[in-house]
């Protein structure tokens, strides 16, 4: 962190950073007749947040470690740690974290006398930096990571000769394979397999973990799967609807249990959050209840990346601006082992949805253009190019109505090379993951102070189709997420949310008097006091 914040709100000691603050919302009350809003009261509750300043030693173990992201993660990792540049036709590269939130972001601390002063994102709370973090993991191939890395075909020449040596002797840990649940094509690949029951393979994940964590002197270990894409698995009342149940139906070895919900259920037993960056529903009820109750962070699904990534945005903007998307249809095409997987029908329908429900908040935010349960017309299409590689092509077309019966056609084609989009985002999620781990508050209705809900929708930012508590708003508008994640870590450092008003910067220029700052070493917090000097407020 580079700046302390100057309030009797917020207390450093060497251990936390505690912060008190006013948390403002609106409570509606509506015509039980019509729904109508009948009456809108903004209210305030007091929190304390509360942060552990101590940064980890932290491990990061990977479902399909020598996969495409995994090996990019990787090497990517060991790149910015080791400071090695490589050569292009275009010259010398040096390693960085662009893409990430955290490490190639900033943030809006207030206006200084040359204009806003912005800090890096990561500087607002103490949070690991990534090339700290141990890596490990679990793949069906058993392929080295420098291996890996040479397949995936996504580093340039030079770097990956200077990164071989350093990844050829990391071996991903055999693996949970159960062939029905990702596409046939990929059983070439499964030569590093666990046998036994569903139960010892479970038991197996937990000893791995176990054995990571002690070999590596790790504080904590955080799991992330970037693993193919499964097909989604059904949900069954009485096997896997409760914490109790699915535990007894893998101990019974029930088929419908997937290896990621495997993964997710050791992963949890463990006390390791877990995250799903892959569309399937690795959280199905008995694992969400489970997390519930061990009180262990889960997260996903679906790393956002980049066509659906545009898409929260150009949707948001459209939408926002009174203009009426009607048709989008997003077709893409790639060529890596992915695209290989998602070729085949259920693991593709996986993909699909999550790739569709991206733009439901958006439209149900705006009665005025849609009517209920009106929906634009929304097609996802999917094509295995083995030409392409990694290099995914999106390509999108979105129609929308305009003022006066005008329409509006948006074309755009949008070469994502999907693991440099991609592993920024790992980076990210098991970043902003770990130090959730040490963020906890309380309410006045609260005996203790406890961590946020197991469902960790704070990392919606970085997921296609948010995992939310029950019953909660899904919102994929990519700027809101954004500003949830920034405005929730202002609070625990006691910053306002940044509200864009700048109302500073909007007085008559003939006024005598000087800008209205509220100094809360000389002002209550409840009162604003006019201050002699005009000088900017941090
Ligand atoms: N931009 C992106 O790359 C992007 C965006 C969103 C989601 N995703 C998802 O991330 C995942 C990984 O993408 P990728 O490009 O790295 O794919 P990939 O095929 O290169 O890597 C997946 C790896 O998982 C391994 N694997 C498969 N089943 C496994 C199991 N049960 N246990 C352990 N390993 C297993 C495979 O052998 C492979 O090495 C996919 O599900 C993809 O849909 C990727
Ligand atoms: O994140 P995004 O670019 O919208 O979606 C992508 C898909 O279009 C693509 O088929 C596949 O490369 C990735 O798994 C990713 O899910």
């Amino acid at each position: 962190m580079t700046f302390k914040v100057n309030s009797p709100t917020v207390t450093y000691t060497d251990a936390t950073i505690e912060s008190r603050v006013v948390y403002e919302s609106t409570d509606l009350t509506f015509d039980p007749k019509t729904g109508a809003v009948l009456e809108v009261t903004p209210t305030a509750t007091n929190f304390v947040f509360r942060t552990e300043r101590k940064v980890p030693r932290l491990g990061m173990m990977l479902v399909g470690w020598g996969g495409n992201n995994g090996s990019t993660v990787t090497g990517a990792l060991l790149a910015n740690k080791h400071n090695v540049s490589w050569n292009t036709k275009e010259g010398t590269r040096n390693p960085d974290y662009w893409g990430s939130l955290t490490q190639a972001s900033t943030v809006r601390l207030g206006s200084g006398p040359n204009g806003d002063i912005f800090v890096p994102f990561n500087h607002l709370l103490p949070m690991v930096n990534p090339n700290d973090i141990i890596v490990d993991g679990w793949d069906i191939s058993s392929a080295n990571l420098g291996d890996s890395m040479k397949r995936a075909q996504v580093f340039d020449y030079d770097l990956q000769r200077q990164l071989y040596p350093m990844m050829v002797n990391m071996r991903p840990r055999p693996s949970i394979y159960f062939p029905d649940f990702i596409a046939a094509n990929q059983a070439d690949r499964a030569d590093n397999v666990l046998t036994g029951s569903k139960q010892e393979q479970m038991e197996q994940i937990r000893r791995d973990i176990r054995d990571f964590k002690a070999r590596e002197n790790l504080d904590k270990v955080i799991v992330l799967w970037t693993a193919n894409t499964e097909r989604f698995a059904d949900i069954i009342p009485g096997m896997n609807d409760t914490a109790e149940n699915i535990l007894n139906a893998i101990s019974q070895g029930h088929s419908e249990i997937s290896p990621s919900t495997l993964f997710a259920v050791a992963s949890v037993l463990e006390g390791c959050t877990y995250i799903n960056g892959s569309p399937q529903n690795t959280f199905v009820p008995g694992v969400v209840d489970l997390a519930n109750q061990r009180r262990v962070y889960i997260a996903g699904d679906d790393f956002k990346s980049g066509q659906t990534k545009m898409k929260s945005v150009l949707v948001d903007f459209l939408v926002g601006a009174g203009i009426k998307p009607t048709s989008i249809v997003s077709y893409n095409h790639l060529g890596n082992n992915d695209g290989k997987n998602l070729s085949a029908p259920q693991q593709f329908r996986s993909k699909e949805i999550s790739k569709s429900n991206v733009v439901d908040d958006m439209v149900a935010s705006n009665n005025i253009l849609y009517k209920k349960d009106e929906h634009p017309d929304h097609v996802v299409v999917i094509k295995y190019v083995p030409y392409v590689a990694d290099s995914k092509r999106a390509m999108d077309e979105y129609t929308s109505e305009i003022f006066m019966g005008g329409k509006n056609t948006i074309v755009m084609h949008n070469t994502c090379e999907d693991s440099l989009l991609a592993s920024p985002l790992i980076f990210d999620l098991v970043i902003l993951a770990e130090i959730c781990e040490r963020i906890t508050f309380k309410t006045e209705d609260m005996a203790e102070f406890d961590r946020f809900n197991s469902v960790l929708s704070i990392l919606s930012f970085m997921l296609k189709a948010p995992l939310v508590p029950n019953g909660t708003p899904v919102v994929n508008a990519l700027f809101r997420q954004r500003a949830c994640i920034e405005n929730i870590f202002r609070a625990c450092v006691g910053l306002k949310p940044e509200n864009h008003m700048m109302i500073e910067h909007k007085r008559p220029t003939n006024t005598e008097a000087v800008p209205i700052v509220r100094k809360f070493a000389e002002a209550k917090i409840d009162s604003v006091a006019p201050v002699a000097t005009g000088t900017g407020s941090a």
